[in-house]
């Protein structure tokens, strides 16, 4: 199995040179003609698409945005949607916006950035979270908004800003507070001050850490690359694949649903991501494990970094699109959930969805064209590819006969993903259906598959198919 994986990824090794077969085709910008497999029936008699979606630069956090509040961050990404669609803001029904660390004081974000935006007031909006797919969540609510006849038009995204993260005081001084402040006399609040203890003063620091098991995310990846039996070279070759991929496509100018921002108090305009960087393998080799010491394989470099981004799509009815003249870029054509025991599985979504989606919608493997999965962990994503390859997964986990099938490295994140572009949790979501609807038209593909692992044992699949009035702008 280990062995499969390793050949398909010195395959994937040649993306870059494919790639290249196709660059005077791409910068003529001309969309070649759609391939004609059988489309997907609707489920929704909406015919639900995805016109258009936009992100800020992600950037690694505590660099350019890290004096800004997170609601300011999808300010800009909203602001940027309207912009780029044309769109008025009249015409949005309701916004549904994705968070997972949430700041304290704009707990419904959606709603602080809409008003902050200039939207009106009538436009309702509400946040979800669900960890690093609460954006595929937002696009999923708005869906079935749409299905249910409720609304036409939904904006959708998420912001994740790592920057600054709520640090509260401890229980005991939290508790000591409150107590001063409900305190009816002079006397009883020197009484309460006079029992604080040093103890009290010990924050309560955050972590990317599972609540149930108190394991963070990393711990759980090096448990899980080492069930599988991923080594630490395979993982930096992955990563090193990761971070190559997107530097070409960079390059390229192929993140045209980048939006540049302007942040206060710094000259000219951030306008590309700043976590893309393409190391030399030894380097990658001296890094030291970043959490099971001194015998984990997760490093700095093989790990998502922590993130400050934000993100918005437009999603409606085909129907509405025609009538205000817009050019959707893809049919969202289904979705789904899946959840496991989180001790035990953490980040197992995809190795769950993607067989669940496929199956649902009818496809086989070798029918997607694009695959666009979230990178949480190098680790991660090589269990998930090695579960999908493996005869053992598929009949223990899946209770299949046997395995669901390796999907082809040549079609897989091949801008690069979460590890090398970046990973602001809830704004994810909406970038991985960006880049699926984008590279459909550059590669010519008809249906994209995105999936992504979440904390809490959850993960999600969806299926999107390219849109004849697609483009790559
Ligand atoms: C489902 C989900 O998505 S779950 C969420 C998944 N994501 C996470 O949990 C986030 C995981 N990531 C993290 O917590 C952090 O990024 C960590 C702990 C891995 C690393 O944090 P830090 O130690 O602050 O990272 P930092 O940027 O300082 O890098 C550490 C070292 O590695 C080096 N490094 C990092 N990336 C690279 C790279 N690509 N190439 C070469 N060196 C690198 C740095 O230069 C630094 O070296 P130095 O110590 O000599 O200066």
């Amino acid at each position: 199995m280990a062995s499969q994986v390793a050949k398909s990824l010195i395959k994937a090794n040649h993306v870059r040179s494919t790639v290249k077969f196709d660059t005077a085709r791409r910068a003529l910008s001309v969309a070649p003609v759609l391939q004609q497999k059988k489309s997907l029936p609707d489920r929704t008699g909406k015919n639900v698409v995805l016109v258009d979606g936009v992100r800020t630069p992600f950037l690694v956090s505590f660099t350019d945005y890290a004096r800004m509040m997170p609601h300011e961050l999808a300010r800009h990404a909203l602001l940027g949607l309207l912009q780029k669609t044309g769109i008025s803001k009249d015409v949005i029904d309701y916004i549904v916006y994705g968070t997972v660390i949430q700041e304290v004081k704009t707990s419904n974000i959606g709603r602080e950035a809409a008003l902050a935006a200039g939207f009106s007031d009538r436009t309702p909006a509400h946040t979800v979270t669900m960890a690093c797919i609460s954006s595929n969540q937002a696009i999923t609510t708005g869906i079935g908004m749409i299905a249910a006849g409720a609304y036409d038009v939904i904006v959708a995204g998420g912001v994740e800003f790592m920057s600054d993260v709520p640090i509260r005081h401890s229980r005991k001084m939290r508790s000591l507070l409150l107590r001063i402040n409900r305190a009816k006399t002079p006397a009883q609040r020197l009484s309460l001050i006079a029992s604080i203890r040093p103890d009290f003063f010990a924050p309560e620091l955050p972590a990317v850490a599972e609540f149930s098991s108190g394991e963070t995310m990393g711990h759980s990846a090096d448990r899980l690359a080492a069930a599988f039996g991923a080594s630490r070279l395979e993982q930096d070759q992955y990563a090193l694949r990761s971070h190559t991929l997107a530097h070409e496509a960079q390059q390229k100018g192929y993140f045209t649903d980048l939006i540049p921002v302007k942040v206060d108090g710094k000259d000219g305009l951030v306008d590309k991501d700043n976590g893309i960087r393409v190391s030399a393998p030894e380097q990658l080799a001296k890094l030291k494990p970043a959490f099971i010491k001194p015998h984990g394989t997760v490093t700095a470099a093989n790990a998502s970094f922590l993130t400050d981004g934000a993100s918005a799509c437009l999603v409606m009815s085909e129907a509405k699109a025609k009538e205000l003249g817009l050019k959707p870029k893809a049919y969202l054509r289904d979705f789904t959930y899946v959840a496991q025991d989180p001790v035990d599985q953490l980040l197992l979504g995809p190795a769950y969805g993607i067989p669940k989606i496929l199956d649902k919608v009818g496809l086989k493997v070798n029918d997607i064209d694009t695959w666009e999965i979230h990178e949480a962990f190098a680790g991660q994503i090589l269990a998930n590819l090695k579960a999908l390859d493996s005869d053992w997964f598929g009949q223990k986990y899946l209770g299949r006969q046997g395995k669901v099938g390796s999907p082809d490295l040549e079609k897989w994140n091949k801008w690069g993903g979460s590890l090398s572009i970046g990973h602001p949790f809830a704004a994810t979501g909406v970038r991985l259906a960006m880049h699926t609807a984008h590279r459909l038209v550059r590669e010519d593909g008809q249906f994209g598959v995105i999936s992504a692992c979440a904390a809490g044992g959850q993960g999600v699949a969806m299926l999107l198919e390219r849109h004849p009035d697609a483009t790559t702008q």
